[in-house]
């Protein structure tokens, strides 16, 4: 199947999301779509789904112009596509998610008539291929995110689509995850079908594309083969001339070294679903970053709510600053001492119907007046707009109509408002574009500075060993190991990822220091 976009247009009110775009996606191959986030891929990608009218210019579908006026008329030209948000039911199992999904599910195809037929098998195909070993019968809500992103790719596969669009499939999803995908795209490639990887990690671009096209700011900068293309080249696209930026600072050890700890972590234990945590002991002192590693499922989600406060310890305390602020004896309560950067924060972090406004103002509720005076918000949120370049920069505008990077963006510029002695940051960077993720952990390493303690979640190794001051690895709810990243390499982290390392470099307790504990009064 051959596509066109001829001279295609998309307006938001004032901003042009899509300027005058002429591309063309041939059968058989992978194209990346790459830009700054709020370059306008999704956008462009929404138009040929069916999700958005273009305001001008045609599609034409092997070469007849078509009009794709919704998602189901996309889907019956044999148009699919994966998004950034998941779309599942999380109380329904793997099988009956992917069962509700199938088109027009023939009537034996429901569980119970006669049980695990042939046509089970036939939802199942690709599911076994991108999660071997994954047993159909979990419930969606106690599957990780990455596996989520893996399951919402199946239920497209399995409408076999013949053009698939996958908008950053890649960022939620850990290295051995993602190599498995980068596996099936390729495949999908040369089985005939046509990939758009909307991205901006150039590791999907160099482990699958065949072309790279390039937007910047709703504009089709240049088309690429990926033997043109190298990182320097595709940045400087990009970001134009935007890319000038100062090196990420951290804060030297000797800082904190021999300071007493800001937040103390006492035998944390914590139960949800199937996730679970136990004996979490950590010391985190002023300015110091302690990263998280870890395959995603491990008890990472669980540690944050309970550090935060939104989950129920069943053991354990949370002490910041030689005071407890959670503990098992009391409900959990969040705190304006602790900020949370969550994962997805277009699901958990943001009312999208309410404006920008209305959503800085959200996390400093208790200390709004009944009638707030809304002019200081405002102002709080336009400096959250310039600091990291939110657009469009309006602050009236609902939260839902921002591109998911500068949501994020927008979230983590309200989470590190004012003083903060803890930040909780879970995958702060995901689906940002490298810029973006600079001026981040800029922000984030800043509050470092001025004393914060920052425990840190993430995937991504080379970041992790780059910035954190140390190492520890989540591993089936327990630390399985502590790390200097001075003294360990990759495969030192990845082996208690795996849980092959058991005895860790210097154990968790050897590291911490004693607390000075008192109850708050
Ligand atoms: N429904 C909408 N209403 C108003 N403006 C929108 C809407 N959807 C997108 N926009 C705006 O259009 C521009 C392009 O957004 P789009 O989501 O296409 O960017 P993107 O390149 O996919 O970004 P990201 O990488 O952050 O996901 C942005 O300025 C965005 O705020």
């Amino acid at each position: 199947m051959e596509i066109q976009l001829y001279n295609v247009t998309k307006r938001f009110g004032e901003v042009t999301a899509n300027d005058g775009i002429t591309l063309d996606i041939r059968q058989g191959e992978v194209l990346a779509l790459l830009g700054e986030n709020g370059a306008g891929k999704s956008t462009l990608m929404k138009m040929l789904f069916g999700l958005y009218p273009p305001d001008e210019g045609s599609i034409l579908v092997n070469n007849r112009e078509t009009i794709i006026d919704s998602p189901q008329k996309a889907m019956s030209l044999g148009i699919g596509m994966v998004f950034q948000q998941f779309n599942l039911v999380p109380a329904l199992s793997v099988l009956d998610n992917l069962l509700l999904a199938y088109p027009t599910p023939p009537f034996w195809t429901f569980r119970g008539l006669f049980g695990e037929t042939g046509s089970h098998r036939k939802v199942l195909t690709y599911l076994e291929e991108l999660m071997p070993g994954l047993d159909p019968s979990t419930l969606v809500r106690d599957l990780s995110v990455g596996q989520r992103q893996l399951l919402e790719l199946v239920k497209v596969l399995n409408l076999d689509a013949k053009v698939l669009i996958l908008d950053e499939p890649t960022s939620v999803l850990p290295p051995q995850e993602a190599e498995r995908l980068w596996g099936l795209i390729r495949r999908l490639g040369e089985s005939g079908r046509s990939v758009i990887l909307i991205t901006h990690k150039m590791q999907d671009v160099m482990a699958c594309a065949h072309r790279v096209v390039v937007m910047r700011a709703g504009k089709l900068v240049q088309t690429l083969s990926r033997e043109e293309c190298s990182e320097a080249s595709l940045v400087r696209l990009m970001m134009g001339d935007s890319n000038q930026r100062s090196s990420i600072d951290v804060t030297p050890r000797d800082v904190f070294s021999g300071k007493p700890p800001r937040v103390s972590i006492r035998k944390l234990n914590a139960r949800q679903g199937v996730q679970s945590i136990e004996n979490i002991d950590l010391d985190i002192r002023p300015g110091e970053i302690l990263g998280i590693a870890g395959v995603s499922g491990n008890g990472q989600h669980l540690l944050a709510d309970s550090l935060v406060g939104l989950a129920p310890l069943s053991q354990g305390e949370v002490i910041i600053d030689g005071i407890v602020l959670h503990s098992a004896a009391r409900a959990p309560k969040t705190s304006e001492q602790v900020a949370y950067i969550p994962e997805q924060p277009a699901v958990n972090a943001v009312a999208s119907d309410l404006s920008l406004t209305t959503n800085v103002a959200l996390s400093h509720f208790r200390q709004l007046r009944f009638f707030p005076a809304w002019e200081p918000e405002i102002e709080q949120t336009r400096e959250i707009i310039r600091q990291y370049q939110v657009r469009p920069d309006s602050p009236s505008l609902p939260a839902g109509q921002l591109s998911g990077g500068n949501l994020q963006k927008l979230v983590v510029g309200r989470e590190l408002q004012g003083r903060r002695d803890l930040i909780v940051a879970a995958y702060p960077t995901m689906g940002l574009d490298a810029g973006a993720a600079h001026d981040i952990y800029q922000a984030l390493f800043a509050k470092a500075h001025d004393g914060a303690a920052v425990l840190w979640i993430s995937e991504d190794l080379d970041d992790l060993m780059a910035y954190a001051h140390r190492i520890a690895v989540l591993q089936g709810g327990q630390i399985s190991g502590m790390f200097d990243p001075r003294e360990c390499d990759r495969l030192d982290i990845g082996r208690a990822m795996t849980g092959e390392h058991q005895s860790a470099t210097a154990g968790p307790t050897a590291i911490n220091a004693e607390p000075h504990t008192r109850a708050a009064s």
